[in-house]
């Protein structure tokens, strides 16, 4: 039977990289992307603006929407201090599959819980299933005709508080015109754009960092 490309990355993690080692993890999926299969994690340049962000704000709650094979997840949870929490999103029962493996091999299962299932479901239920109040940071790297709609409907489940920060991938590159339109136009949020590159190539994309005002 024919390998997938989350099946390939994840051979390339468990020969390259050393278990319990985070960076190591995030390395060998970055040289595999790079020089191997081009995939759509959030990849080392905007990475690099993404720990910082994450470091900035040392979450005690984080909520991204987007597993996929569990690279962000992976830079966002080696830098969380201890007993924070990262929830993460997967819709995809086979991509979930490959980033718990990815996640176990980083050695970052405590800090993680992958939940399996739709956006418009779980984002409802986060407080009574997960004891969550509101989220310090989401990252947004999901289907992005689903960044809006995802934003309004944690803003009704009051997931957000003063200060809570949403960083969103992709906004140029593939683009998310409707949740940029929002998001920069809208009072309850003071927006900035951090300009880089779409993961291993030299097209632009950038990450928007949005602070709630409650
Ligand atoms: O399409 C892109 N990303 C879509 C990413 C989609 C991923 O988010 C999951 N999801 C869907 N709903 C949920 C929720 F919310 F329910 F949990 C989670 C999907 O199953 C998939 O794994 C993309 C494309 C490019 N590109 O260059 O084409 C570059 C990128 O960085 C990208 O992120
Ligand atoms: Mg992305």
């Amino acid at each position: 039977t024919q390998s997938t490309r989350p099946q390939r990355l994840l051979n390339a993690v468990q020969k390259n990289a050393t278990r319990g080692d985070p960076r190591s993890v995030v390395k060998a999926i970055d040289d595999f992307c790079r020089h191997k299969e081009w995939a759509m994690n959030v990849g080392d340049e905007k990475g690099c603006i993404l720990d910082s962000v994450v470091s900035e704000i040392n979450p005690a709650a984080v909520l991204e929407l987007g597993t996929y094979c569990g690279y962000s997840t992976v830079r966002i949870a080696r830098l969380l201090p201890p007993h924070a929490k990262l929830i993460t999103l997967e819709f995809n029962p086979d991509f979930a599959a490959i980033a718990r493996q990815v996640i176990a091999w980083a050695g970052l299962e405590e800090k993680v819980q992958l939940v399996e299932g739709a956006s418009g479901d779980w984002i409802p239920k986060m407080k009574e299933q997960f004891g969550i109040t509101t989220f310090d940071l989401v990252f947004l790297d999901h289907w992005k005709d689903r960044y809006l709609p995802d934003t309004k409907l944690m803003e009704e489940c009051g997931l957000l508080r003063k200060g809570s920060v949403l960083l969103a991938d992709n906004v140029i590159c593939p683009g998310t015109p409707d949740y940029l339109e929002y998001i920069r136009s809208s009072p309850r949020y003071e927006s900035r754009y951090f300009k880089s590159h779409l993961e291993y190539t030299k097209v632009e994309d950038g990450l928007e960092k949005s602070v709630f005002k409650g």
